[in-house]
């Protein structure tokens, strides 16, 4: 049921235009985050890894992980007084995130980023919000990503009027759809430990939520301490999925989608096993101190290497 401290009201919200945001970045922004999910974390001078953070002809030439797109949204991210819509932030979680990537993305941009609330349903003990956030190059206006954010609202559920939940989407129902992990051994398996400043690192890439850095406020959302940022984690996994099945080609990603099941400690190690169906990897990531599976989705690639 809703809390006190939030109100719901699906029509204002549906209603509500959210605003176009501006995103610029640089080189030093892609080799900040490249660090922030790990990039040689383990090893300064793992190739597979160097690519994302040093060139030797120059920033210009540095590769992009693809999951660096979903900083995209941060501006469209912070703001959450809307019309219909009064909420605890110390509550919400990051539920799941599904990234489309048009075209390999540039080391330096600017983006115009147009904002809409792609789904809201009312799960009883939860609200889930997800916002859409198509990203244009200014001035060719291209279409460079999209990014879906799905935002778990504890304790925000309960506002439907009628006997029937209510449930809003207004994407293809085949998108970002929960993967079901085939029961074979994987094709690959990879494991990367996080460091204990992960998240302190990470922030740095522009998501300041206190939950990710502040004990107390971690205390007042109901964990022991700080957690990961969920696109941390993602990112870590799919820079295993780029490492161990694309061959380390980091533009072969074409669409990304993962569903966040449970919370990250930063120092935790992070197991990610795949299995490929045609043009698809499925993951799903462990906490190897926990034995407890944190994420799982799917990568749908461009193409594969003959050798796999
Ligand atoms: C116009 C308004 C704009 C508003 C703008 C808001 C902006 C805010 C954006 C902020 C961006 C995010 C900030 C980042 C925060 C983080 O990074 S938090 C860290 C990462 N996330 C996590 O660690 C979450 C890990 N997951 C969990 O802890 C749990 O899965 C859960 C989310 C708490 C849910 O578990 P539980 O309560 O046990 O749910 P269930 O009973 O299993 O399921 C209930 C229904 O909900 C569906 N569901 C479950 N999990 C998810 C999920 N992760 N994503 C989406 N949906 C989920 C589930 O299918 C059930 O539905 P039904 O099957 O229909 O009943």
């Amino acid at each position: 049921m809703a809390t006190s401290d939030s109100e719901f009201n699906p029509d204002l919200l549906l209603a509500h235009k959210l605003p176009e945001t501006q995103y610029t970045y640089n080189e030093r922004d892609v080799a900040i985050y490249a660090l922030g999910i790990g990039a040689c974390g383990q090893d300064a001078v793992d190739s597979d890894e160097l690519k994302f953070v040093y060139h030797r002809d120059g920033q210009d030439f540095i590769q992009v992980l693809p999951t660096f797109a979903s900083l995209f949204t941060l501006g469209s991210m912070t703001r959450l007084n809307f019309p219909g819509f009064k909420y605890d932030p110390s509550l919400l979680l990051h539920g799941q995130q599904y990234i489309e990537i048009r075209r390999p993305l540039p080391s330096k941009a600017s983006l115009i980023n147009k904002v809409s609330l792609a789904g809201l349903q009312d799960k009883g003990k939860a609200a889930i919000l997800e916002i859409e956030t198509k990203s244009y190059e200014q001035g060719s206006g291209e279409l460079l990503c999209t990014n879906r954010t799905t935002v778990f609202l504890r304790g925000a559920g309960g506002f439907s009027n009628s006997s029937q939940p209510f449930s809003y989407k207004n994407y293809p129902s085949n998108q970002g759809l929960a993967v079901k992990i085939p029961q074979r051994q994987p094709l690959t398996v990879c494991e990367e430990r996080t460091q204990p400043s992960q998240a302190l690192l990470y922030r740095l890439s522009g998501d300041y939520n206190p939950l990710h850095s502040d004990p107390e406020f971690a205390k007042l959302a109901g964990f022991p301490r700080p957690i990961l940022h969920g696109l941390c984690t993602l990112g870590f996994a799919i820079k295993a999925i780029i490492k161990c099945v694309c061959k380390g080609d980091p533009t072969a990603v074409k669409t990304i989608s993962g569903r966040f099941l449970t919370i990250v400690f930063p120092g935790e190690t992070l197991i990610t096993e795949m299995w490929l169906e045609n043009l698809r990897v499925i993951y799903q990531t462990k906490v190897k101190e926990r034995n407890k599976i944190v994420l799982s989705g799917y990568v749908d690639i461009r193409g594969l290497s003959s050798s796999l």
